[in-house]
């Protein structure tokens, strides 16, 4: 495939388009903590068999928690700046329901440098994740995939929007199991960026993706 499509010699800086950005590390451990704690409440919520008053003190005491949090709020498309080893700098939503480190509904899935190429990322789904009995629902094995494919382009200096994305599930992936999601860009022409990814489990692929990213065209950079 013709490899036409220059990456952007920098990432474009999202302050520059009038979003507000969070550098990683000024996230608070605090913060941190209580999204790890969120998710384990919700997957607590979603499977309890706790009677009526435990349910109702647990109520309060979130309704207390909610309260509490209620102040000054960061804006929806507030984005969030991650540094690499490498010293790369990567953008994402704050929020992005697959990766969003402040996302309480996020797995979360975090993609590194892959040592072949590419990236790669490791998560693990809970019974919050489930679609049939002990997997992991099939537009979540999409969301992953989405996510992997579409930081793969970005790593390679080509940002953009998902205009494709074809998944072939190939076995079922399971919940609650150490999963590992692959990618890497397979071509370009022009703004069309070919990305294709994996996830495995045990080292048996349980699913397979590629999606077409359109390149953002941003003042600048020439389009096309
Ligand atoms: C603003 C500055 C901010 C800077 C931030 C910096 C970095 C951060 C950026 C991104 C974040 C990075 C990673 C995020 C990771 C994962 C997120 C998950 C991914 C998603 O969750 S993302 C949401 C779902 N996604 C959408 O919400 C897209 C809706 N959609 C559109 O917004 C448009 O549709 C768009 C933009 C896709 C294209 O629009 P457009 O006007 O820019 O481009 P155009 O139509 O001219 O197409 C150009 C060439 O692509 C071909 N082409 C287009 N579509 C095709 C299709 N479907 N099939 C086959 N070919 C297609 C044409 O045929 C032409 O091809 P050719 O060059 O051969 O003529």
């Amino acid at each position: 495939m013709t490899v036409d499509a220059k990456p952007v010699a920098e990432l474009p800086d999202p302050r520059d388009f009038g979003f507000s950005v969070v550098p990683e590390e000024e996230i608070p451990a605090e913060l941190v903590s209580l999204v790890e704690e969120v998710r384990s409440l919700v997957d607590a919520v979603a499977h309890t068999k706790a009677g009526a008053e435990e349910l109702t003190a647990a109520r309060e005491a979130v309704a207390a928690a909610s309260d509490r949090l209620k102040g000054e709020r960061h804006g929806v498309g507030t984005m969030i700046q991650q540094s690499w080893p490498d010293g790369r700098v990567e953008y994402g939503t704050l929020t992005n329901i697959v990766a969003g480190p402040t996302n309480a509904a996020a797995p979360p899935l975090r993609m590194e440098a892959a040592p072949e190429g590419g990236l790669r990322g490791e998560a693990v789904l809970n019974g919050t994740y489930q679609g049939p009995p002990g997997l992991v629902h099939g537009g979540w094995v999409a969301a992953l995939l989405d996510q992997a494919l579409g930081s793969a382009a970005s790593a390679a200096g080509m940002p953009g929007l998902t205009a494709n994305l074809d998944v072939n599930y190939r076995n079922p992936t399971p919940l609650d199991a150490p999963l590992e999601i692959t990618a890497r860009v397979s071509g370009t022409e022009r703004r069309k960026v070919f990305v294709s990814g994996e996830i495995r489990h045990d080292g048996q692929v349980t699913a397979e993706g590629t999606a077409l990213m359109v390149r953002m065209n941003l003042p600048g950079d020439g389009g096309a």
